[in-house]
This record gives structure tokens, sequence and C-alpha cells, in this order.
């Protein structure tokens, strides 16, 4: 039977290239030696992520990144097509690389060891072209978005944005342009003990609706209306907790599109973040 074609998705942000470190407690700030439990290296960046899932669950999606012409670039590329992901790249001198320092409970420090170079208006501008054609944008915080979403705010648009805004604070200034433009907003619990009023003052800044990731917790959900929804977290056997919000994202986003319900779309953002959970990479398709 033929697929109903599903709305185009165009997701913007980093894909890097990481080395995952697995240790027995995150590192204290002093000179000491620690043994690590595991080590391995795979696709990572939080765009890369959600474009792997939002594909597996067949919502029709290209992802935007700039990946250099450089090795990491090679196997960043390589993980891609083996998650049959839509890519559309854009020059840079470095590949995002990242070295991530884990627990088995899932605690991480992310060291930045290669960031991209900064885009240029070119690039800027093919990305803003996909965008106004695509039916929604997904904006990670990232250089590029930044630039995509201050022009946003200058010039107008309709598509939608949806943005991740992680562990964000509720002040950061390079956080504020993305509040400002997104439909959605996503966000962990990080580094607030309230996420119920950080998810308020989102919404008092444009979003029509803000979602709390909370890890093992779960996840809520606050609407401009004023509705609160909320989902407990799906068993897993956690084999690796990167990614799990990207998948949530994803799950919620593709629910979003079949039309279904608060509730329902919290649900399958829970039940998405067990695949991310369940594997050793963003996405099972990866390795
Ligand atoms: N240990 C766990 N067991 C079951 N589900 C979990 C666990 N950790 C996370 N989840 C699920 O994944 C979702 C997202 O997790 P979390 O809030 O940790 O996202 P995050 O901090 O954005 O993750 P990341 O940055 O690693 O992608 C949670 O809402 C929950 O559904
Ligand atoms: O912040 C990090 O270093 C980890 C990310 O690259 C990770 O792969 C990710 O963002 C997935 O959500």
């Amino acid at each position: 039977m033929p697929r109903t074609p599903s709305p185009s998705v165009v997701v913007v942000g980093p894909a890097s290239w990481n080395q995952l470190v697995v240790l027995d407690r995150l590192p204290e700030p002093v000179p000491h030696m620690q043994f690590a439990l595991a080590d391995t290296s795979t696709l990572g960046g939080t765009s890369a992520g959600k474009a792997l899932h939002l594909a597996g669950l067949d919502v029709d999606t290209v992802l935007h990144a700039l990946v250099a012409d450089d090795d990491p670039g090679d196997r960043v590329r390589a993980a891609l097509r083996a998650g049959a992901v839509p890519v559309r790249e854009h020059p840079s001198e470095r590949t995002e690389r990242h070295l991530n320092l884990m627990t088995e409970a899932g605690e991480r420090v992310s060291l930045y060891l290669a960031t991209p170079s900064s885009p240029d208006s070119g690039i800027v501008d093919a990305i803003e072209d996909a965008v106004r054609a695509a039916e929604l944008a997904v904006i990670d915080l990232s250089e590029v978005g930044a630039a995509l979403v201050e022009r946003r705010l200058r010039l107008g648009g309709e598509t939608p944005i949806w943005t991740d805004l992680h562990d964000y604070d509720g002040a950061s200034a390079f956080h504020e342009p993305f509040v400002r433009t997104a439909e959605v907003v996503f966000m962990n619990d990080d580094a607030t003990d309230d996420p119920w009023a950080l998810m308020q003052s989102c919404l008092d800044r444009g979003p029509r609706l803000a979602v709390c990731t909370l890890g093992v917790r779960g996840a809520i959900a606050l609407t401009a209306a004023g509705e609160r929804a909320s989902t407990p977290a799906h068993p897993a056997d956690v084999v690796d907790t990167n990614g799990a919000g990207d998948a949530f994202f994803a799950g919620f986003l593709a629910a979003t599109l079949r039309g279904a319900s608060l509730d329902e779309r919290l649900d399958a953002g829970a039940r998405q973040a067990v695949v991310a959970l369940e594997s050793a990479h963003l996405h099972p398709s990866v390795g």
C-alpha cells in the first residue's frame, strides 16, 4: 500500500564525531588518574540524533549540518548514511568533535574538541531557503541556528520553528532569540528546581507549547492556554543515555504530525526515548 507522504521537516544544527569514555565517577577537578570502564567513538550531535529518529519514524526529514572534508567528517557521513538520513551538507573547515566523559548513571561532561567554522552568509541563505520551503523546521542551538533565528526575528517567516533549549537556565542571552522565534520549545530540568516556572517563562516570550524532559522521571508539558500534561518514563534496559532527549523530541514531533493529543504525544516521546537508551549509539541504525 502506498505510504501517505509525511510533512517535510528540516533539522538544522550539530552533527559531530564523539568519543565516549565511561567512568565510575566524573573526574574531580584535581590532578589524578582514573581507569575507564569502556570507550567508544560514534556519531553525536543533537540534530543528527533528532534526524535519525525522525527518519526512523518515517517522517520526511532533511538534516542540514556543517561537515568538513576530513576524517571525522567521513565518519559522520557514513553513520548518517547507515541511518538513512537525507543530509544536505554545508562546508566547514572542521567537523565538530566532542569528548564525552560519561558515568553509567548517564551523567556527562562534554568537552568540545572542535567546532565548525563560522557559516558564511551563503550557507545561512541556503538553509533559510530550505526552512522557508519546509512545513516545519527544527533549529538547534548552534552558530548557524543563531544566525537563522536572528534573521527570522528581523524578517519574519511562516514555517513553524521548534527548538530544543537543552539545559536552559531561563536567562542565557544565547538562547533568547531561539525562545522568541519558536512555536514549540523543549528543555530539560538540569538547570532548574522549578520546571513549570521555567516553561511558563518561555511561553511568556512567544511559544505556544513547552515540554520539559526529566530523565528517568519522565516529562511534562505546558501550553500557552495553561493546560498541563505529564508522562512517566517507559521502562528501558539502559545501555547509553546519549540522545534520549533527541529521541523523545522526535517521537513527540512525529505524533504531532499524526494529529495525536498532548498525552499521546508525550507518551510517543517517552516510547521513542527507549530506542536511544537501549542503543550504544544515538539510534540503533548507526551501530
Ligand atoms: N534512565 C531512564 N530510564 C527510562 N527512560 C529514561 C531514562 N533517562 C531518560 N529517559 C527518557 O528519555 C527522556 C529524555 O531524557 P532526558 O531528560 O535525560 O533528556 P536530555 O537531558 O535532553 O538527554 P540528552 O541530552 O542525553 O539527549 C525522558 O523524558 C525519559 O522519557
Ligand atoms: O553534548 C555532547 O557532547 C553530546 C552530544 O553531542 C550528544 O551526542 C547529543 O547531543 C545527543 O543528544
